[in-house]
């Protein structure tokens, strides 16, 4: 069972001591709980909400504009045609438009060269940066005082946590699975994304569709479906490091249910600097301490063709694609629905 936390204190005291130990016996578990009460405007998802699938329903010449792979940081449209390395993503079936903290041409980190920083990539359709930003503030804010009760949980200082955010590599993505009745007599076997852990500190997901899936404590596959008005909440990897192995940053996929799917995580991240150490005491074969932003690129790396591709991992952005098993230069949404093109692995 994914416990459910209501939050309806969080906003008078985040370190509110029965606050504290519900999320803190949710995150050890499956290390996955649904969030009530978050706080977040209806309203403020439904526009973001809107904004995104405004944007997927462009032409894909449109949406090739603002190609992640050709922005001046890690911000814009991830089309069909990028491939991860995750062994079960054959079926690779989703796209997405991914930002992060939105930072002037001039800041120090984006001039020398690091792609988590900077001015995000906007597409030129009225209302979306707006309707989108002021979703990825909101839902920072709710992770800045969950960052509170999760200090509160491990018996830490105030800000003992959020005195390393003062520039978080947090992303949001804004994921469009399509419906898909190609595969559907499939559905339960494919992944659409395959089985992975988040990178970052912890996730707020907001989810329309059934599909996700982590697992239970005893290995086995646990569905996540959407609950509604509430947020998933899960460990990432940092959470792990920090709590010496107390919270589990868990593996989770996105089966295909032949059915569309929209879906908004937020990772909440460290400055890209911090060094990340067990807090507290740590388990036995707990996660080694690492520097966040590293850890970050390394995994956002396995799931960007073009990011190894400049890394010299591979040798053009499309190797691993392959259409009638032959290679194929650029992939299109149709060419996936219809089977005809999947991701090498
Ligand atoms: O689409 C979803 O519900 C899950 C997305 C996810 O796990 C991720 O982007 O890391
Ligand atoms: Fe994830």
């Amino acid at each position: 069972m994914i416990p459910i936390v209501d939050l309806t204190e969080l906003r008078r005291n985040p370190r509110e001591p029965k606050l504290a130990e519900l999320l803190d016996t949710a995150l050890q578990n499956t290390g996955f709980c649904y969030l009530s009460n978050h706080g977040i405007s209806l309203k403020l998802i439904a526009s973001a909400q809107a904004a995104a699938l405004h944007f997927f329903s462009q032409s894909d010449a449109f949406k090739q504009k603002y190609d992640i792979a050709r922005a001046i940081r890690h911000s814009g449209y991830v089309g069909f045609s990028e491939c991860g390395m995750y062994v079960d993503e054959a079926m690779r079936m989703y796209e997405s438009y991914d930002i992060g903290l939105e930072l002037p041409a001039f800041d120090i980190d984006f001039l020398s060269g690091n792609i988590f920083y900077g001015p995000n990539t906007w597409p030129d359709l009225l209302g979306f940066k707006s309707a989108v930003y002021s979703y990825y503030e909101a839902v920072s804010d709710l992770a800045r005082m969950l960052t509170h009760t999760i200090e509160a949980a491990l018996g830490l200082r105030f800000n003992s946590l959020t005195n390393m955010m003062s520039k978080p590599t947090a992303q949001l993505r804004l994921i469009h699975y399509p419906e898909n009745n190609t595969v559907q007599r499939n559905a339960r076997t494919h992944s659409m994304m395959g089985a992975h852990t988040d990178y970052e500190f912890f996730t707020l997901l907001y989810q329309t569709s059934p599909g996700l899936q982590t697992v239970d404590v005893r290995g086995n596959w646990l569905d996540a479906p959407p609950i509604p008005n509430t947020l998933v909440m899960n460990v990432g990897d940092m959470a792990e490091v920090i709590s010496g192995g107390r919270y589990r940053s868990n593996p989770h996929r996105v089966l295909n249910t032949g059915q569309e799917r929209f879906s908004m995580p937020y990772f909440a991240a460290f400055d890209y600097q911090s060094v990340i150490h067990p807090m507290i005491e740590a388990k036995k074969n707990s996660r080694q301490p690492v520097i966040a932003g590293e850890h970050l690129l390394k995994q956002v790396t396995q799931d960007f063709a073009y990011l190894r591709m400049r890394d010299g991992q591979e040798k053009d952005l499309y190797s691993r694609l392959t259409i009638n098993s032959g290679k194929l230069g650029l992939v299109n949404r149709n060419q996936f629905l219809e089977g005809k093109a999947s991701c090498l692995n």
